[in-house]
């Protein structure tokens, strides 16, 4: 125990404490974060608070260029969010600093135009601004006039990255209030170009860069991170980066877009969000040749010298932020994404998001079909086209599903459904040569090479395309479901625009209107024989940032099946008779924040049901207390 100000503190809170925070002069108003230290826990105060200053002479520009900078004892909001996910961890100590340029120039606090006037005088901020001050409203509409201004998705998605770097709450006001128009922008399909040209419009670190130069090192690297309470964590290794392959480091975009929607869509504070890429190598060699790239220039390291890198950074984040931060592995190869859940799934909060984020997606967009094309879900039959990440975990939800609808054995419900790979249907001939997720998709039935002919012979009710592959579903294909169909349900899953299966325009005129779409990447609606068609964005977005809320407020320390089919009846349960009637099998996203609140309270309650949930006694309501635990963007106000 230490003591200060009159407050009693264990000693193991010091030892997290690996930042300063500085905050306004006047008292507990804004923290920001500067410097790095690491002081053990057992320290004397009066030497680690010597220490700190130090440190902070030594590494903050900020506190050696501000004379006012003072030190106060106490406790304070130190995280200066509005969230209450937050847990009651308390930071012994705080500075204060002077504000002024800096704190325009620190994106967590910034509200630019913004500042009131008795703001602009209290924090030094006279002068830095023109004499207007502009509320939050007039921000956003000034900003969204700026981006519509330009017609090439990358300018806008390089304008919202700015805004991001510039004014995080204006940046999450405007991506929430107009996240039908945004989230193409900020996610996919404009991320997978942004990935591919990441190199060159790299600017500032927007996540952590994980390489094997940092073997043995990962535990530093983490606290050279500014924030230190994370909740939430995507990684991937960029192997796999949505349909486009191999992208190595540049597949940073793909964790900072995902994070960006856990807080816009899902309330998750920015500063408890991590993006990380690990980088082994890529195997691209466009890339390797590319004098831009900005990862190792050598080919993905495999085997034991990989697995051991996951291994020191799986360590090193349970370390670090406990046994509760939740790790969304994204885009890894199948070969690795597979065996990574499978090993990190019994010891850390893990999921993967294109095995069941997408799984749990799909299963509630064909729950709202049902209402559509009638009969249960045993009753249907399912042919897939790609048996990789996205396929075999959509099958592996639909059969478990069906198995707790009807009481049959998995073996049996796995029957209703079929896959078609590169090498054509999976048949229980090819068994030997099929890797060990294909396996129980393998049925009794004569070689099938073509997609066309397995469409024909088995006669799907739903088919799904989770290949990567674009262009695959061709007019042929389409007309053939249409045939035995009244109403084929056809989902097209592989992002971005370039790899889907087939257009919505496609799938709608080829099937002479009759086809109940769904895709991974948006579509504008379609004008078919004067009929307006609107499609539904079977994209695990829907998923994710309700399911980590979930997760988070109850404590939960793993992830189970369970929650993910809560998750998909939530979602299935926002799907209106408004949207049924215009064959939409998803609600809009404008409405994501209260659908996101919906799924975390099912996945929150699935927790509590299953004793996997630490954060006790479970609130009453838990709907109203997902809400309640919601980051808002709402500008404070700094006295
Ligand atoms: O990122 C997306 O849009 C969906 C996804 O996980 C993928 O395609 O890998
Ligand atoms: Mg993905």
């Amino acid at each position: 125990m230490f003591s200060l100000n009159g407050t009693n503190f264990p000693n193991d809170s010091l030892s997290g404490v690996s930042r300063c925070l500085i905050q306004s002069r006047k008292k507990v108003s804004f923290p920001m974060v500067v410097a790095s230290v690491s002081p053990n826990g057992d320290r004397n105060v009066s030497v680690l608070m010597e220490n700190t200053l130090k440190e902070m002479k030594e590494n903050s520009p900020v506190i050696e260029k501000d004379s006012k900078s003072t030190v106060t004892g106490g406790v304070g909001d130190v995280y200066g969010e509005d969230s209450a996910t937050e847990d009651q961890t308390i930071t012994p100590w705080n500075f204060s600093v002077a504000s002024g340029y800096s704190l325009l120039r620190n994106p967590h606090y910034n509200k630019g135009l913004a500042f009131s006037e008795k703001e602009r005088d209290s924090h030094y901020l006279r002068g830095l601004l023109p004499p207007v001050v502009f509320n939050h409203e007039l921000q956003v509409k000034k900003l969204m006039n700026n981006l519509r201004q330009y017609d090439v998705p990358l300018q806008r998605y390089m304008a919202m990255m700015d805004l991001q770097e510039r004014n995080e709450r204006l940046f999450y006001k405007l991506l929430m209030e107009n996240v039908e128009e945004l989230l193409p922008v900020v996610y996919t399909p404009t991320v997978g170009e942004a990935c591919q040209k990441y190199g060159s419009i790299f600017r500032r670190p927007q996540g952590l860069f994980i390489s094997l130069k940092e073997k043995g090192k990962i535990l530093e690297v983490l606290k050279n991170w500014p924030e230190k309470k994370i909740q939430v964590i995507v990684v991937t290794d960029g192997e796999r980066i949505l349909g486009l392959g191999d992208l190595g480091c540049q597949g940073m975009g793909i964790p900072v877009g995902k994070l960006s929607l856990y807080t816009a869509l899902g309330g998750i504070r920015p500063s408890s969000c991590l993006p990380v890429t690990i980088d082994v190598g890529t195997n691209n060699e466009k890339l390797l040749k590319d004098e831009f790239y900005i990862g190792l220039r050598q080919r993905r390291a495999r085997g034991q010298e990989y697995a051991e890198l996951l291994d020191e950074f799986m360590s090193a984040v349970k370390q670090t932020y406990g046994e509760k931060v939740l790790i969304q592995f994204e885009d890894f190869a199948n070969h690795n994404a597979f065996d990574l859940l499978a090993k990190y799934g019994t010891s850390h909060l893990v999921f993967n998001d294109d095995i069941q984020g997408t799984a749990s997606v799909v299963l509630a967009g064909i729950m709202a079909a049902l209402n559509l094309v009638g009969g249960n879900l045993a009753q249907h039959k399912f042919l897939f086209l790609g048996a990789g990440e996205a396929g075999t975990g959509i099958a592996e939800l639909i059969a478990l599903e069906m198995s707790k609808q009807t009481g049959a054995p998995l073996e049996e419900t796995r029957k209703r459904t079929w896959m078609v790979d590169s090498k054509g249907l999976i048949v229980r001939s090819r068994m030997e040569s099929l890797q060990h997720f294909k396996r129980p998709w393998a049925h009794d039935h004569e070689p099938v090479k073509e997609l066309v002919n397995a469409v024909k012979l088995i006669k799907p009710t739903v088919l799904i395309g989770s290949s990567g592959t674009g262009k695959t579903f061709t007019k042929e294909v389409v007309q053939a479901m249409a045939t035995f169909n009244k109403k084929p349900v056809i989902f097209a899953l592989s992002n971005p625009t370039s790899q889907s299966e087939c257009t919505a325009e496609e799938a709608y005129t080829w099937s002479e209107g009759r086809a109940i779409f769904a895709s991974g990447s948006p579509f504008a609606p379609v004008e078919y024989k004067g009929k307006v068609f609107v499609s539904g964005q079977g994209n695990n977005a829907y998923i994710f940032p309700g399911l980590g809320l979930g997760l988070i407020i109850s404590g939960a320390i793993r992830v189970h099946d369970d929650m993910l089919l809560a998750a998909s009846e939530a979602l299935a349960a926002e799907v209106s008779q408004e949207n049924l009637e215009k064959g939409l099998i998803y609600p809009p996203f404008a409405n994501i924040r209260k659908i996101s609140a919906h799924i975390a309270a099912k996945v929150a309650a699935k927790a509590y049901e299953l004793g996997l949930a630490t954060r006790l006694p479970q609130p009453e309501n838990l709907v109203t207390y997902a809400e309640s635990c919601m980051y808002s963007p709402s500008y404070r106000s700094y006295r």
